[in-house]
């Protein structure tokens, strides 16, 4: 879709000139001091939103972020970004209907490094680069979510660990930047994760402490891997601010609204939150200056947030799109689907948290029943439903193991899984087929199709779900609510599930 005829292409000499608040800051003066791999809509949204709204004050004009992307898909940004000078319109969607725009302008260079691998690890090696960030979801760590451990057979991984590889994995190019710094006595940079995966920094460690064992293996650097895990700081992170994906009517409208030619603007709901470990190596901006909470242990707002908010969307997109729907907040307005949300997050999920300083869980709770009915975000149920394989074993999987070592009821959780199961059979109540995005699609969908032979087919895969199939306590409702499925669809399932759980 083209923008209107009157809008005003981004960019640097046109910003000053929007009816749309932007930088305050002298771009030219602000230079690159953090890396990010993975610049999507998630990252514009949050990360760069809050540096910019330092930027705004005077303050971290030498943290920059200068934009990474490894997959093809990346092409697409740096084109949109490069022909803008990274400047984006970030369109805050009200409930309400009302649309907040603001041009945001810290990110300051895009780099696509199949380009140009060597620049990007130079970037990094530099000593002005303070932190390297990652949003690159959560199958871009690459471990089992059973093991917890590092996958060294991905073959792109096999590739980098290649005696002389340009690298290109995150993996191959962040540890080659850090054995240059070790290497030129620079400090070596913090590694930021933003995804939503638990103990994010922890498993960020886990996982480049690991391809750096194997690269020092291979390379004769005995030692690169144990520096490493000594040397670089690898801080937790809490990280909250629905983004769905932007739209061709998103572009239009912010043509039309706020006459402004944008190729990518993120649109996203008012809300945010940022809960950040204190551990880096050389120095942060001041994010508590702008709202960032900065605390010594993150572990009990990660669980609530991914136990309450991320496992919940997996509770009700499912569910949801067999019901019919194709969008979050019809989903969430319909009442009998809110009930089911709060009764998961309530008997389920709330015995397995932590108490979370600061937060009223009561509050928190319908809190995000409103924000998922937001209709202003329009996000949708698709987006929820893509790569399962990489949110349920890591979000719902835990609140189940752990429910159930405890003796307690996972009958909901259980029916959220039959949900997904039910879903893969890749054909919907009305006999249309259903596109699983997942990049396990095609074993997900063979095992799904055996469950009308075999029920307990799905959840036998112990790569996603260890052991469940033989736990009583799972399969026993997960059954019942597939048969239910089945036979009585979606709609009636829950009415059941609500049921009887009161
Ligand atoms: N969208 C949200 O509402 C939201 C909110 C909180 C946290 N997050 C986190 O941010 C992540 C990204 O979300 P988004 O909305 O920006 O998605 P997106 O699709 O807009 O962007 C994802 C980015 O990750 C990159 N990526 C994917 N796999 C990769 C890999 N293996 N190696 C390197 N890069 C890879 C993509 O190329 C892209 O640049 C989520 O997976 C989640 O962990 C998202
Ligand atoms: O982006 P993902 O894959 O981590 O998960 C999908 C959604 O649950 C997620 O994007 C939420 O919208 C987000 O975590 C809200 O902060």
């Amino acid at each position: 879709m083209t923008a209107t005829s009157t809008a005003v292409k981004l960019s640097a000499g046109t910003v000053g000139s929007l009816d749309v608040p932007g930088p305050s800051y002298d771009r030219s003066q602000v230079t690159t001091g953090i890396v990010h791999f993975g610049v999507g809509g998630f990252h514009r949204a949050h990360q760069a939103m809050y540096l910019d709204r330092l930027m705004n004050e005077g303050k971290a004009l030498d943290l920059g972020i200068c934009g990474v992307g490894v997959m093809p898909f990346d092409l697409r940004m740096r084109d949109a970004l490069v022909s803008q000078d990274c400047l984006y319109t970030l369109v805050l969607k009200d409930a309400d209907g009302s649309w907040e725009p603001r041009v945001i302008g810290s990110i300051v260079e895009y780099l696509y490094a199949p380009d140009d691998p060597e620049a990007v690890i130079e970037k990094m090696a530099d000593p002005a680069t303070k932190i390297v960030s990652l949003t690159v979801t959560e199958g871009g760590y690459n471990f089992s979510p059973v093991t917890g451990k590092f996958d060294a057979t991905n073959p792109k991984v096999v590739a980098d660990l290649q005696a002389g590889a340009a690298p290109q994995t995150v993996f191959g190019l962040v540890t080659e930047a850090l054995v240059r710094r070790r290497d030129r006595g620079v400090v070596p940079f913090t590694i930021m994760s933003c995804d939503n995966i638990q103990g994010n920094g922890h498993i960020a460690a886990e996982v480049f402490t690991a391809y750096a064992r194997l690269k020092g293996e291979a390379s004769g650097d005995a030692g690169l891997g144990d520096w490493v895990a000594e040397h670089v700081a690898f801080p937790n992170s809490m990280v909250d601010r629905i983004t769905p994906v932007t739209t061709d009517e998103d572009r239009a409208q912010v043509a039309e609204r706020f006459g402004i030619d944008d190729a990518w603007p993120v649109v996203c709901e008012p809300f945010t939150q940022w809960v950040l470990e204190e551990r880096f190596t050389d120095g942060r901006p001041p994010y508590e200056e702008v709202g960032v909470e900065v605390v010594p242990d993150v572990e009990p707002y990660e669980l609530m947030k991914l136990r309450l908010l991320n496992a919940s969307h997996q509770a009700l997109c499912y569910f949801g799109y067999l019901a019919g729907y194709r969008l979050v907040h019809e989903v969430c307005q319909d009442p009998l689907f809110a009930t089911f949300l709060l009764d998961y997050m309530n008997r389920e999920a709330t015995p397995t948290l932590q108490p979370v300083p600061g937060v009223d869980l009561d509050v928190y709770k319908p809190q995000l029943i409103e924000r998922f009915s937001n209709a202003g975000v329009r996000d949708t149920v698709a987006r929820l439903c893509a790569e399962s394989s990489d949110r349920i074993p890591k979000w719902l999987v835990p609140v189940i193991k752990e429910n159930v070592a405890s003796g307690r009821d996972v009958s909901l959780s259980a029916a959220i899984v039959a949900s997904w199961a039910r879903y893969d059979e890749a054909v919907d109540e009305q006999g249309e087929p259903i596109e699983i995005v997942d990049q396990l699609a095609d074993s997900l969908k063979a095992l799904a199709q055996q469950q009308q032979d075999d029920p307990l087919a799905f959840v036998k895969n112990t790569d996603l779900f260890g052991d469940l199939a033989e736990q009583e306590t799972f399969t026993k409702p997960y059954l019942a609510t597939l048969a239910s499925l089945h036979e009585h669809g979606s709609r009636a399932t829950l009415e059941n599930l609500v049921a009887n759980a009161r």
